[in-house]
């Protein structure tokens, strides 16, 4: 898997308004969710682990109660490449509706 050009990164995360890039490893992106509780957030990450397994590609996350921060990035290019870029449209679509389950 070929690592994105600026160009293509660009291009990319600009459909990608949630997900914030750090040059950090060669490149990854991250986005930070909240849930109405656990069970929400863990049903989500059902969800992205499923799809994950299935693609080969999988998030580096970390959650506590009702919050998931995930950060995607490829280890074979040394960055962000454009798997990168397909799971994080993914996981955007799995967690449009659990936002309008949040309580506020
Ligand atoms: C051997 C296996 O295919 C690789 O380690 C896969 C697994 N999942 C992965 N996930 C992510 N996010 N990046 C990778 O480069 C990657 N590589």
């Amino acid at each position: 898997m070929k690592r994105l050009t600026d160009t293509e990164r660009e291009a990319g995360l600009a459909t990608l308004p949630a997900w914030a890039y750090s040059p950090e490893r060669g490149g990854c992106i991250s986005r930070k969710l909240v849930f109405a509780d656990f069970a929400q957030a863990f049903a989500f990450m059902t969800q992205v682990a499923l799809h994950a397994e299935k693609s080969d590609h999988h998030p580096e996350w970390f959650n506590v109660y009702n919050r998931v921060n995930i950060t995607l990035t490829t280890h074979d290019a040394e960055g962000l490449s454009q798997r990168d870029l397909a799971m994080a449209k993914i996981i955007d679509a799995l967690y449009l509706p659990f936002t309008a389950l949040k309580q506020v």
